[in-house]
């Protein structure tokens, strides 16, 4: 089955209009740009978080979002994985309950699939503990495994690695070089740092005040400001 991702985006932001169109296939897709730039709001909007004013969006056959044809998916259908930046894990849910979340038992015949997550990133030691009882590390996965535990035909991934020290980053590099060897799902990850960029990405996109830009940005702004409690709202408790 072709999975071939097309994305053409336009939306109106305070300074400066979102205007961009892109697609994919199994590939790891890197954005960069400078902060404020509007790769968050990209990722909103492939989610169904924030909508776009005009644009489509295309997984396969399946038609995400069309302003031509009136139809925007709700969020839960859309079959996207979405890691937060600073991976937006419910407090009161254990690793087990954070990842089962987005589960679709009735759905889902395949009760085990979870257990399989689990089992391929490392984590099933983990089942019982609370987000504050983890590493960022072992968060950054728990984080990943919600997002496959919906089976995603695509992957978002803002910032995954950020909040990790330098040595869990190379380790954790690795583990993800693997990840996409054995998953091989269609994903768009956003990040600052550009050697992670040149390793784990196949393809590097650059953004300017929300339209491609052909060179390379300079000068890439490390501050962060932080939409989490809006984004949140993809994860209603
Ligand atoms: N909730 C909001 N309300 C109003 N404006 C917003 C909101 N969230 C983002 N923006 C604005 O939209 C634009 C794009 O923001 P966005 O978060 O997509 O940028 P970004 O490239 O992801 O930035 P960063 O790298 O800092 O996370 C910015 O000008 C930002 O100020």
């Amino acid at each position: 089955m072709i999975d071939n991702i097309e994305v053409s985006l336009f939306k109106k932001l305070e300074f400066f209009d979102l205007d961009i169109s892109f697609s994919l296939e199994r590939e790891v897709l890197v954005i960069q740009g400078r902060s404020g730039s509007g790769k968050t709001t990209i990722l909103d909007c492939l989610a169904g978080i924030k909508s776009p004013d005009d644009g489509e969006i295309r997984v396969g056959e399946e038609t995400l979002f069309s302003t031509a044809s009136k139809l925007n998916r709700p969020i839960k259908s859309r079959g996207i994985g979405y890691v937060f930046q600073n991976y937006a894990l419910f407090p009161n849910m254990t690793v087990d309950e954070n990842i089962r979340f987005g589960f679709d038992k009735k759905k889902d015949s395949d009760a085990s699939y979870v257990d399989q997550v689990m089992d391929s990133l490392k984590i099933s030691h983990l089942k019982k503990r609370y987000p504050h009882e983890i590493s960022g590390g072992e968060k950054q996965r728990v984080a990943l495994g919600r997002a496959l535990s919906i089976r995603p035909k695509l992957l978002l991934l803002d910032e995954p690695f950020s909040a990790l020290d330098t040595d869990t980053k190379d380790h954790v590099y690795g583990e993800f070089l693997e990840f996409k060897k054995e998953w091989n799902i269609s994903t768009i990850m956003i990040t600052h740092n550009d050697d992670e960029a040149k390793l784990l990405g196949d393809r590097i996109i650059h953004i300017k005040d929300g339209k491609l830009f052909g060179k390379r940005a300079l000068d890439i702004e490390q501050d962060q400001h932080s939409t989490d409690i809006e984004r949140a709202c993809f994860y209603p408790a």
